[in-house]
């Protein structure tokens, strides 16, 4: 049974369509990239998919059942969210941060175990951010923010995972890590969406990627497949040249 299942999606803000006809679906162990241009509706369409915003047509699954239809502490323990980087409202040590991907799965008010603390810390030795672990989130930069976000959806262990230009403010060496992240989370078989600016990113994690031009979906399917140089050309509106010399370089570079 997929993950996730996106059934002639229709996407948008109050009246206003952004994406439609959408079909897509996501298996357990899947990572799933979706590539488009500023604006084109990839934040729109993940806030429907978590049920923030309501589709104007169509339906989104997760697990078989309607998003809608789970109560949201149940959806809390299945979807992981990472949106992109968020500045700090509350002054949260960081560790605590991570700690609330654990609250889904803790009794109501109970408070997490010295259990809960150690997968915590794990989590965020898995990013090499241990010792954030007592720093103000209010006070990290962004990219070290972006970190603990990553942290705290991976403590949450769901069963999908929503990623909003994860590795968008990430040093070079961070954005290895999270991709390598991402890469054993699959492993495990936990289903990942995300988006990214980044086709290279896209080609080396994703099992397919997904094309999503100004209003709707223009292909889903095998990376290599379906982000070559002239259907990027056409989704981002530059020359075919220059996305081949920036895809090989980039390339070589990863190999
Ligand atoms: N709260 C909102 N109310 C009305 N329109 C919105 C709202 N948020 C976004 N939009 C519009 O919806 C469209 C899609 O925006 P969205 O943020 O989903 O794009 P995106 O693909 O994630 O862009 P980016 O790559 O720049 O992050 C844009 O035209 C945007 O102006």
């Amino acid at each position: 049974m997929s993950v996730l299942e996106l059934l002639g999606l229709r996407t948008g803000h109050g009246r206003r369509m952004v994406s439609e006809a959408v079909d897509l679906c996501i298996a357990a162990g899947e990572v799933l990239c979706l590539l488009g241009p500023n604006g084109c509706g990839k934040t729109t369409l993940f806030r429907t998919v978590l049920g923030l915003l309501p589709p104007l047509a169509g339906q989104v699954l997760v697990q078989g059942q309607l998003v809608q239809h789970w109560p949201r502490a149940e959806f809390a323990r299945r979807v992981g969210y990472v949106p992109q980087a968020q500045a700090g409202v509350f002054a949260f040590e960081a560790l605590d941060m991570v700690l609330m991907g654990r609250a889904a799965r803790l009794p109501l008010l109970a408070r997490p175990s010295r259990a809960d603390r150690v997968l915590a810390l794990a989590c965020m030795q898995r990013l090499q951010i241990a010792h954030l672990a007592a720093r103000r989130y209010t006070e990290l930069s962004g990219g070290e923010r972006q970190l603990v976000l990553i942290a705290r959806a991976l403590a949450q262990e769901p069963a999908l995972l929503v990623m909003d230009e994860p590795t968008a403010s990430l040093d070079f060496g961070n954005q290895i890590r999270v991709l390598e992240q991402i890469a054993v989370l699959s492993a495990q078989g936990m289903a990942v969406l995300l988006s990214t600016h980044q086709p290279e990113h896209a080609l080396r994690v994703a099992t397919r990627i997904a094309l999503l031009g100004r209003g709707r979906l223009l292909d889903v399917g095998e990376p290599r497949a379906v982000a070559t140089p002239s259907a990027l050309a056409g989704l981002y509106g530059v020359g075919e040249a220059a996305i081949a010399a920036h895809l090989s370089s980039g390339l070589s570079a990863a190999a």
